[in-house]
């Protein structure tokens, strides 16, 4: 079997499709983006595609090491999102052809059913109870919002006040029925997290996430030394090559690589196995759309550290398309309480509707993130 074509589609809200077509008729799907540089990721993939037609997709191992160390430079958002789409419907091609899922392809199910949490409250944490008690009607427990809007490096006591309020008001509203992580969004420096942490510790949130921005690492084994909040991080790490800083430093709790960002399933799975050895949890970051999350959860059966999944229904960037719109097999996504059971089909198990796709990608929007700014005029983390 060869490569013969790959195919990009910037689709709603903010994704990015890949088709990987075969002489033999097996096409494979992946999602390679980085969520506001869509176009950049797209040119990457269609450049190394280069060093894939005419290949044998089942040769991963050979093609990941090719597309890794082949061009000199490695590593990074941009090249590590394409090899990590790229990735990802490589494992889809052979489970197609062996008509078994990945996970069975990846040594079988480490567990009958993963736990998933909700967003709520959107990038700037506005009504979170009612987004609770919304989500709680259709049987999630499990949450995530961010922890504070614009943050300064040193801010006043009214910002933290604010922050705590927050999750106070969640605490105070629906006791300990619900665990919520908090992220950080790598929007608070390292002089206020360490306050700001004190003062969260008193409502035990599950886990606070990128609790200092991720080039700020070396802050973490601080941090959890100065708490008892287990900290999270990793959406912004690409490769087991920035993850084991992370581990031989310590100081994570939980790691978050994205299987969209990181390399894919090939490069995720070497990482929740260093992860396990250090005994740190892995809960794969997934705020996009239904491939990257197929292939997180083709992760998360295998991997006996996978905690928790993310998972991007409801959530606040999904304006013009939602987590299911281009699957055909909706109902294999449905969750029970929460937890989601393995899907069923061959490969990464996502029948993509590829004429809703194809149809979406004609003149699909360029996403950007919001720009913030603090009041003094200078840059604010978003
Ligand atoms: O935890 C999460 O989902 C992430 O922090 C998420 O908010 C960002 O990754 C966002 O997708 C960037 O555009
Ligand atoms: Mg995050």
């Amino acid at each position: 079997m060869k490569i013969t074509r790959l195919t990009t589609f910037r689709v709603p809200p903010r994704w990015t499709l890949l088709k990987i077509e075969t002489d033999e008729g097996v096409t494979g799907w992946g999602e390679a983006v980085i969520e506001g540089r869509a176009r950049t990721v797209e040119a990457a993939v269609h450049e190394l595609s280069e060093l894939l037609v005419g290949q044998d997709p089942a040769r991963i191992n050979d093609l990941w090491s090719t597309m890794y160390r082949g061009g000199f430079y490695r590593g990074g958002p941009i090249l590590m999102s394409a090899i990590a789409g790229i990735d990802q419907a490589l494992w889809d091609i052979k489970g197609k052809v062996l008509d078994k899922p990945v996970y069975e392809l990846l040594g079988g199910l480490v567990r009958d059913r993963m736990k998933t949490y909700s967003w709520v409250g959107g990038d700037r944490p506005g009504d979170v109870i009612a987004g609770i008690g919304k989500l709680r009607q259709a049987g999630f427990d499990t949450f995530k919002l961010n922890g504070t809007e614009e943050f300064g490096m040193l801010d006043s006591t009214r910002a933290i006040d604010a922050a705590v309020a927050r999750i106070g008001e969640i605490r105070a509203a629906f006791g300990t029925q619900i665990e919520f992580g908090i992220d950080f969004h790598g929007r608070v420096a390292a002089p206020m997290a360490k306050p700001l942490l004190r003062e969260l510790e008193q409502f035990r949130p599950l886990f606070v996430e990128e609790p200092v921005l991720p080039e700020q690492y070396e802050h973490y084994a601080h941090l959890a030394d100065a708490t008892f909040i287990p900290l999270a991080a990793g959406e912004r790490m690409y490769s087991r090559f920035e993850f084991k800083h992370v581990f031989e430093r310590g100081g994570l709790a939980i790691v978050q690589p994205d299987l969209s960002h990181a390399g894919g399933i090939t490069e995720c799975v070497k990482i929740a196995a260093m992860a396990e050895a250090y005994d740190v949890a892995i809960a794969p970051h997934c705020p996009l759309g239904p491939v990257a999350l197929a292939a997180c959860l083709a992760l998360d059966f295998v991997a006996y550290n996978a905690v928790i999944q993310e998972q991007s229904m409801g959530i606040h960037y999904n304006e013009g398309a939602e987590l299911l719109d281009y699957v055909v097999n909706k109902d294999d996504f449905h969750l029970v309480d929460g937890y989601i059971a393995p899907l069923p089909g061959p490969g990464l198990g996502v029948v993509v509707d590829e004429e809703r796709v194809v149809e979406a990608s004609k003149g699909a929007p360029d996403w950007r993130n919001p720009l913030w700014r603090h009041a003094d005029g200078s840059v604010a983390e978003w």
